[in-house]
C-alpha cells in the first residue's frame, strides 16, 4: 500500500536530514515542506514573527492535495512541522489510512544549540519557544529520540514502519 511518510516536530528537530535520509532509503521522492510556504510565511519568519493558525491553512491545504496526488503513483516523505492535531487532520483529510507520522523528539536545550550553529537558515532560534508552546504530540507515531545519529534514526524508524 503507498503511505505517506509526513516528518513532524518543531523547527531544528532534524526533520529535513531525517526525512532526506528515509526517503534516499526507501527509495521514493522526498518533499520538504518549507519549499511550499506561500512568499509572506517566509517572510514573517524571517522577521522573527511565529505564524499563526491562518497563515498556515492554504499551506497545509497543499501539502494535503501534494500527498493525494502523490500517493496516485507512488509512497512519499514529506516534511512539515504539523504542530497540532488540528493540522494533522489537514494533512491526513481523505487519505488518512495512507498517513504515517514521524515525530522526531528532543528537549528544548537541545534544539536551540543545534538551530544556534545552523547557518544561513530563515527561522531564528528565538521562535523556538513558540514551536514548542504550539506543539501537541501526536497519539499516533512513531517517536524518535533525535539524540541518536542520523543513521542510528533511519535505522529506528525502517524497522518501526
Ligand atoms: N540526529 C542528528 N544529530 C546531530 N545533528 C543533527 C541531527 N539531525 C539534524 N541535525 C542538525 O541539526 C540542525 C537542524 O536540522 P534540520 O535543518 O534537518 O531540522 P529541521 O527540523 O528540518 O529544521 P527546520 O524546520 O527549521 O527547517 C542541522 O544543522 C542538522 O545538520
Ligand atoms: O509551522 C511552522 O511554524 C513552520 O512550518 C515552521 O516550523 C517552519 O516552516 C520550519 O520549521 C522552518 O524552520
Amino acid at each position: 500500500m503507498n503511505t505517506v511518510f509526513y516528518v513532524m516536530g518543531v523547527s531544528g528537530s532534524g526533520k529535513s536530514t531525517v526525512g532526506k535520509l528515509i526517503a534516499e532509503s526507501l527509495e521514493i521522492p522526498f518533499f520538504d515542506g518549507d519549499d511550499f510556504h506561500p512568499k509572506e510565511n517566509i517572510v514573517k519568519m524571517s522577521n522573527g514573527m511565529p505564524l499563526n493558525d491562518e497563515d498556515r491553512q492554504g499551506w497545509l491545504l497543499n501539502l494535503n492535495d501534494l500527498a493525494i496526488n502523490q500517493l496516485k503513483q507512488n509512497s512519499c516523505v514529506i516534511v512539515c512541522s504539523a504542530l497540532k492535531e488540528k493540522y494533522r487532520e489537514l494533512l491526513s483529510a481523505t487519505i488518512e489510512t495512507h498517513v504515517k507520522w514521524i515525530h522526531l523528539v528532543g528537549s528544548y536545550h537541545q534544539i536551540l544549540n543545534r538551530m544556534n550553529k545552523r547557518e544561513n537558515h530563515f527561522m531564528s532560534s528565538n521562535m523556538l519557544q513558540s514551536q514548542f508552546d504550539t506543539l501537541e504530540a501526536p497519539q499516533y507515531a512513531i517517536n524518535v529520540d533525535i539524540n541518536l545519529k542520523p543513521n542510528e534514526i533511519i535505522k529506528h524508524i525502517i524497522k518501526h514502519i
